[in-house]
């Protein structure tokens, strides 16, 4: 037999201190057979009401003899949930259930709600009973409660205390604690079930263990309760604010709760919590979307364009923000990004401007020039000019008319300047080579507009990097202007072991020697070309330059134009690789337009039979070498300018001259009949030609271009490898040389009608 520690009848709370198991260690007293220990009472006084003493209990309580059946009546069922306790109603219940029927006492303590305390102060029920019901019911209730306490730490009745202060020991002691015993086997089974119980709460995870524990052994009206917001102590109301103002009160709204932020990704924390931006004098941020705000919420990192950029860079552009890319229809925005933040210079198309990239070939260095340059008798020379001297041209244009086509300076192919023009610098149109002097000084190699090229079988050329008009000036070609004894002295000294000669008749039997001169020497032959070299006056002294033909020229064509040399010997031909379809085949003169010239000046020229001959590539026999040469008579202005070339050959120079001096005294004269003189003068003036440089050479009266073969020399490119038939001495001395196999080099040049 267990001893049990508090000798009072059917409750014993054996390990109190723990909430887990009061139950487990509960033995009910199954004697008091309407209550329940179990029950949970809604205050003390209402438990003490419930199981208020009656008679029945006295008698029960009395203390009676054990009988051995009675004891032998072991209750094995549980107590259960008294549904009439929990309302409250159990008082209006049938006196056979109630118990206590003409207690008057108990009647009125529970109505008036007296204590237990009460109850056990009066001494209407026997000491033993009262407190036996009163250690039941503050166990029940501890238990309902769910409360930290012991029936132990309870204070003691003072029956139980005693007057003297000593426990006074119940004179049924014994016997009760032997009838507890003989009830441990129901006890158990309580245990097990709360057990149970426990498991099957267990399962139901609580915020408050508290709560949960002592769910576990709540019954399931309990634990329905404690699904209840007033179980869990949840207010459902609002809280209504009242507040007085002005004499009136206000009922508040309620305040509404924060909105507790959903937690943003890391990467959005860091663009926002990171200052991107630099922090302003106030101690403020700068705002990062007031500078990033234009791709927000885009993805940034992967472009190609940061790549070159510094690391800080590259972190700074991925805190913008974080990626969320519209896969379906992505903004095209980024192109502007990648503009501000790769950037680059702005570049024209690539028909506007391309200059090639460095790195290109480029020929020996030579002296550039860009003006010319007279060297010796040169200048005396030109002054002695009777054209120089004679002629001062004056247009009569108006501002409206701008010196245009018809302005008879630009027909006579003189510049106008503030002496000779008559609509004023800010309407003329005529001013080519000032304007191409304003280009040059404004400097880039965007307006200067040419660079050198090497091209693949004809040694170096010249490439447009931009674009030009139609007759537009180019480049000028400028060098020293020599006399032909300074030119025969160059080639016999200083130029002897030379290739390539750059040697052009120029004017007044005067020659410009591009050695030290502008790039425009480079410019190759074409037999279809797309410029002209022209001579004009300017400031009174004659200059070359390269003008536009008629279309303009786009980036990265070369430039070209029709040497139309007049070799004097089919020896000195050079092959031509300009590739044009309308290829002559050589650096000669056209053929359709010498046959035309051949007849008109066959009685002029007769010394000149020979040579027209070797100009067809004839030779005496009549064959036709190297190429068989189509004739054809030219008609209109390419007759008179096959004319004029033929003249220019022949030394038909006076009758040119004539021509051409007729057509300016025409022009000075009467404007009405400039249409007539232009047309004449244009003629002549386009025509060029190529003549053998030599001593005997006849003096051409026009301005216009011709190139002169001054000298063979050795060469791969040569055509024919053979010595030039120059009638100069100093070229024939260069005959030994050519010998050797070298190649006929050609020289621009432009003769000036003086006989
Ligand atoms: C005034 S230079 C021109 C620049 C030259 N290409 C150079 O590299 O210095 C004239 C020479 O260029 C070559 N040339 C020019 N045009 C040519 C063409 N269409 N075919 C063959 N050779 C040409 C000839 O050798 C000619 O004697």
């Amino acid at each position: 037999m267990s001893a049990t520690p508090q000798p009072m009848a059917g409750v014993e709370m054996g390990r109190a201190s723990s909430s887990d198991s009061i139950l487990s260690a509960i033995t009910v007293d199954n004697s008091n057979a309407p209550s329940s220990s179990s029950t949970p009472p809604t205050s003390i006084g209402d438990s003490a009401s419930v199981s208020s003493t009656s008679p029945k209990q006295n008698a029960r309580t009395a203390p009676v003899e054990p009988s051995a059946a009675r004891s032998k009546r072991v209750r094995t069922s549980v107590g259960t949930y008294n549904v009439k306790v929990l309302a409250g109603t159990a008082i209006h219940a049938p006196r056979k259930f109630r118990k206590d029927t003409g207690d008057i006492e108990a009647r009125r303590r529970t109505i008036s709600g007296d204590t237990l305390i009460c109850a056990l102060a009066s001494g209407n029920s026997s000491t033993e009973t009262v407190e036996k019901d009163a250690k039941r019911l503050v166990s029940d209730g501890i238990k309902a409660l769910d409360l930290q306490w012991s029936v132990k730490g309870l204070p003691k009745s003072k029956s139980q205390i005693g007057l003297n202060g000593t426990p006074k020991k119940s004179a049924k002691q014994s016997d009760l604690a032997r009838r507890q015993s003989t009830r441990s086997a129901a006890g158990e089974k309580i245990e097990s079930f709360t057990k149970k119980l426990t498991v099957v709460l267990g399962k139901r995870k609580g915020n408050n263990e508290d709560t949960v524990a002592g769910l576990k052994k709540a019954k399931r009206e309990l634990r329905n309760l404690a699904d209840t917001p007033e179980f869990a102590k949840i207010d459902t109301k609002p809280v209504v604010h009242e507040v007085w103002s002005n004499g009136k009160l206000v009922v508040e709204e309620p305040r509404k709760k924060k909105k507790v932020e959903a937690p943003l990704p890391e990467k959005v924390k860091e663009a926002e919590v990171k200052p991107i931006g630099k922090e302003k004098a106030g101690g403020k941020k700068e705002k990062v979307w007031l500078k990033k705000g234009l791709y927000a919420g885009q993805k940034a990192q992967n472009f190609d364009w940061y790549q070159n950029d510094t690391a800080s860079k590259q972190k700074d552009m991925e805190n913008i923000a974080p990626y969320q890319p519209n896969g379906f229809m992505p903004l095209p925005m980024w192109h502007g990004q990648r503009l501000l933040e790769a950037g680059r210079d702005f570049k024209l198309p690539f028909d506007v401007c391309s200059p090639l990239p460095p790195g290109q070939p480029k020929p020996d260095e030579w002296r550039k020039t860009s003006s010319n340059r007279f060297i010796g008798d040169a200048s005396a020379l030109w002054r002695k000019s009777n054209l120089f001297d004679s002629f001062s041209s004056k247009c009569v244009c108006t501002p409206e008319g701008g010196c245009d086509e018809d302005c008879q300076n630009r027909i006579m192919l003189y510049e106008c300047d503030d002496t000779n023009c008559g609509a004023g610098r800010d309407h003329c149109k005529n001013r080519a080579f000032a304007d191409l002097q304003d280009r040059r000084k404004l400097g880039g190699k965007y307006r200067i507009g040419v660079e050198v090229i090497k091209t693949a079988d004809r040694g170096y050329g010249v490439r447009s990097n931009r674009c030009f008009e139609a007759n537009q000036i180019i480049v000028e070609y400028t060098g020293e202007i020599i006399t032909e004894e300074e030119c025969d002295r160059r080639m016999n000294e200083d130029y002897k072991d030379n290739e390539c000669y750059y040697l052009m008749s120029f004017d007044q039997s005067m020659i410009i020697d591009a050695t030290k001169g502008s790039i425009a020497r480079f410019v190759n032959h074409s037999c279809k070309p797309n410029c002209r070299m022209v001579k004009w006056i300017v400031g009174g002294k004659p200059r070359m330059a390269l003008f536009a033909g008629d279309n303009p020229i786009m980036t990265g064509d070369e430039l070209t134009y029709d040497y139309n040399f007049d070799p004097f010997s089919a020896k000195n031909v050079q092959e031509c690789r300009c590739g044009s379809a309308n290829c002559r085949g050589v650096l000669g003169p056209k053929p359709k337009d010498v046959k035309p010239i051949k007849e008109s000046v066959k009685d002029v020229v007769k010394a000149g039979k020979r040579k027209l001959k070797e100009i067809l590539g004839m030779d005496d026999e009549g064959d036709r070498s190297p190429k068989k040469r189509k004739m054809k008579e030219a008609t209109g202005v390419k007759r008179s300018a096959s004319l004029a070339s033929m003249k220019m050959v022949t030394g038909a120079a006076k009758t040119i001259k004539k021509s051409v001096s007729s057509s300016l005294l025409n022009i000075q004269r009467a404007t009405s009949t400039k249409r007539v003189i232009k047309k004449t003068f244009k003629a002549t003036a386009s025509s060029s030609s190529m003549k053998t440089y030599g001593q005997g050479q006849t003096k051409l009266s026009s301005r216009n271009s011709s190139l002169t073969i001054v000298a063979s020399e050795t060469s791969p490119r040569s055509a024919k490898g053979k010595t030039s038939s120059l009638g100069k001495k100093s070229i024939r001395g260069k005959g030994s040389r050519d010998a050797s196999g070298g190649t006929i080099r050609v020289v621009a040049g432009s003769d000036e009608a003086e006989e």
